[in-house]
C-alpha cells in the first residue's frame, strides 16, 4: 500500500485513491463535537490549495512559512506546498516574534500562511500573506513579484521542508529536508508496523517539531487518521485524556513530559482508556520510573522509544521491553531502521568500537538531511566524511550523541557530547547523575545543570517526586544515597524540588529556563 514515489505528498495522498472514505483527520472541536475529514476531503482540500497558491504565482523552490498548529487545513497547506515544490517552513503560534522573524530573515519566504486571523505586527518582509482553514486558502497580500524559475518537475532532492531546530547553543539552524529523505525515511518507519489503517494516531508536537510530521507521515502514509490533540489541552491531564478518549485514539505519539502530569494526577483514568493500544516517544530520555507507571496504567500497550536528530527525522525504533526488568539502568535505542545504519567512533575517528565501549554516533542513511540552511560551516561540520572509508567522499551525519553496544549488539544512548562537562577537574556525564537520581525512591524526574556560584561553578539538581512521595523528608538523605553510588565530585551540592519541570516549545526539559529560575542563590 506505500507509495514507491520520492515525492512526500504522492506518499502520504496514497490512501485518496486507495481509501477515499476512511478518516484522514478527526479534529476534536470540544464539548463531544468531532470532525472528521476524509481521505477524499483531503485530497480536495489539497488541490483547492495548491489552485490558489499556482494562482499567486509561486515556483518551485520558493518557500512558504507555515505558522499553525496541526489540523487537517494544516495538513492540507504542507502537502499543497509539496505538491508544488514549495519548502514549508513551519513554525509555532507561541513561537515568540523574534524567533519568526530570524526564521522570516533568514529564508526569505514568497508567502506567508496563517490559519489564524490578524498577523504578527512585529514581522515585516515583503513576503505575501495568505489565510488557509476548511474552506480554503487566500492570499490578502500579493507576493512581490518572483524570479522566472524555469522548473517543470520535481524530484527527490528537491527540499520538501526546513525546520529550525533551537540547536542547544548559538542561533537556529534550517534542517533542510528533501522529498528523497523524509520519504525514504517513513518508509524505514513503515516497516516497523507500528500502525495500521484503521488506527487513530493522536498528535502532541507543535508543527514546527518533526515529530509532528513523523506522526503525520506514520498514520497517512499508512491510511489511517491523524488526531491533532490541541496544544492548551496537554496541560490539563483530564482533558488531554478526554481528547484521547473521546477521539477514539488508538495511538498516542511525543515526548516524555506529555505523561508527567498525567501519571502524577491520573493514572487510573488513563488505565480507563481501553483503545490506547500503542505509544510512541522521542526527543530525550523517558525516566524509567515514569515509563513503569505509563506501563503499569498501560499493560497492553506497545511502548516504543524513537531515537533521531531532525537532521534524519529518526532513526531507530525500539520496543521498551515487557516486563521493564527491575535492574534496568537504560532504555536500549536498537539499531537504525532497515536502509540506515548507527556506527559508533571513538574520539579518534575509528569506527566500530568493542562491545562496552562508548563513542559517538555516526548515521549513514538515504534520509539525511541536505545541510543547513545557508550556513556551509555548520553543514560540514554534522556531514562528515564516512569514517570507515573517507576516500569515498561518502558523508555521514555526526549526531553529537554518545552511545555504547550492548552484548548482542543492540545501542544505548548515555548523553549528548556537549553534556560532557568537566567539573572541578573530572569529567562529568550530567545524565549519569540524573539516571542516579531516578533511582532513589520517591523520584521520578532529573535534571541536573552546572551553574555559577560565588564560590565557583555547582552541580544542581532539579528533581520531582511522584504522587506518593513524602515530599518534607524526600531531600533528606538523598545526597548521602547518592555518594554511595557516586564519586563526591558528581554529588550534586544543590537539590531543589518541584512539582514540574519547565519544557520549551517542542516540550523537552528547558534547562535554560531551570538555569534562570535557579539564579545566583
Ligand atoms: N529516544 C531518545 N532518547 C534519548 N535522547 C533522544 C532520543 N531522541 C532524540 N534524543 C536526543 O535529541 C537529539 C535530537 O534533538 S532534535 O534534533 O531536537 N530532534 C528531536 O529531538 C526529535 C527527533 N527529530 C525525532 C525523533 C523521533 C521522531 C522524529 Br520525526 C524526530 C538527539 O541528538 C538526542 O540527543
Amino acid at each position: 500500500m506505500v507509495s514507491a514515489s520520492p515525492l512526500l505528498h504522492e506518499v502520504l495522498l496514497a490512501p485518496v485513491a486507495s481509501t477515499p472514505h476512511r478518516p484522514a483527520v478527526i479534529e476534536f472541536l470540544g464539548d463531544d463535537r468531532l470532525r472528521t475529514v476524509s481521505y477524499r476531503e483531503l485530497g480536495a482540500l489539497v488541490d483547492s490549495f495548491a489552485a490558489s497558491l499556482t494562482a499567486a504565482g509561486l515556483g518551485v523552490g520558493d518557500r512558504v512559512v507555515l505558522e499553525s498548529d496541526t489540523s487537517a487545513a494544516a495538513i492540507a497547506a504542507l502537502l499543497a506546498c509539496s505538491s508544488l515544490g514549495l519548502p514549508f517552513v513551519p513554525v509555532s503560534p507561541e513561537a515568540p516574534d523574534e524567533r519568526v522573524r530570524a526564521v522570516v530573515a533568514a529564508t526569505g519566504p514568497r508567502l506567508y500562511l496563517r490559519a489564524a486571523e490578524g498577523f504578527r505586527e512585529g514581522v515585516r518582509g515583503d513576503f505575501g500573506i495568505g489565510r488557509f482553514g476548511q474552506d480554503g486558502l487566500r492570499i490578502v497580500r500579493e507576493p512581490a513579484a518572483g524570479t522566472i524559475r524555469h522548473r517543470r518537475e520535481l524530484t527527490a532532492t528537491d527540499t520538501a521542508y526546513l525546520i529550525f531546530t533551537s540547536g542547544s547553543t548559538g542561533r537556529p539552524k534550517g534542517v533542510v529536508m528533501s522529498h528523497g529523505a523524509v520519504t525514504s525515511f517513513y518508509r524505514g518507519m513503515y516497516t516497523q508496523r507500528i500502525v495500521g489503517g484503521r488506527d487513530r494516531v493522536a498528535t502532541t508536537s507543535p508543527l514546527q517539531f518533526d515529530f509532528s510530521l513523523l506522526d503525520i507521515g506514520l498514520a497517512l502514509g499508512s491510511g489511517a487518521a491523524v488526531v491533532p490533540v490541541p496544544r492548551p489541552l496537554l496541560r490539563w491531564p483530564r482533558r488531554f485524556l478526554r481528547v484521547l478518549r473521546d477521539t477514539g485514539a488508538t495511538q498516542v505519539n511525543g515526548v516524555p513530559s506529555i505523561w508527567r502530569q498525567v501519571l502524577r494526577y491520573e493514572a487510573d483514568r488513563l488505565a480507563g482508556i481501553d483503545t490506547i493500544r500503542g505509544v510512541l516517544f522521542c526527543g530525550e530520555d523517558f525516566p524509567l520510573p515514569e515509563l513503569r507507571r505509563l506501563r503499569a496504567a498501560l499493560p497492553a500497550a506497545r511502548l516504543v522509544n524513537c531515537y533521531g536528530a531532525t537532521e534524519s527525522m529518526a532513526c531507530s525504533f525500539t520496543d521498551v521491553p515487557d516486563p521493564l526488568p527491575d535492574d534496568l539502568e537504560r532504555l536500549s535505542i536498537g539499531a537504525a531502521h532497515p536502509g540506515a545504519e548507527m556506527i559508533l567512533v571513538d574520539a579518534a575517528g575509528r569506527p566500530f568500537l568493542r562491545t562496552g565501549e562508548v563513542g559517538e554516533i555516526h548515521l549513514r542513511s538515504p534520509a539525511l538531511f541536505s545541510g543547513y540552511w545557508d550556513d556551509p560551516a555548520a553543514t560540514s561540520a554534522a556531514l562528515v566524511p564516512d569514517p570507515v572509508e573517507p576516500r569515498s567522499g561518502q558523508r555521514v551525519l555526526r549526531t553529537g550523541d554518545l552511545a555504547y553496544r550492548g552484548e548482542n549488539g543492540e545501542l544505548y544512548f548515555t548523553g549528548r557530547a556537549d553534556s560532557q562537562v568537566q567539573f572541578r577537574g573530572n569529567r562529568v556525564e550530567l545524565g549519569e547523575v540524573e539516571r542516579r537520581l531516578l533511582e532513589c525512591e520517591g523520584i521520578t524526574a532529573a535534571t541536573v545543570l552546572v551553574l555559577p556560584r560565588p564560590a565557583g561553578p555547582e552541580l544542581c539538581a532539579f528533581v520531582v517526586a511522584g504522587p506518593q512521595a513524602r515530599e518534607g523528608t524526600l531531600l533528606d538523605g538523598l545526597s548521602a544515597r547518592l555518594a554511595r553510588v557516586l564519586p563526591s565530585y558528581m554529588v550534586p551540592g544543590e537539590l531543589r524540588l518541584l512539582t514540574g519541570l519547565p519544557t520549551t516549545e517542542n516540550g523537552k526539559v528547558d534547562r535554560a529556563a531551570l538555569a534562570r529560575e535557579a539564579g545566583p542563590l
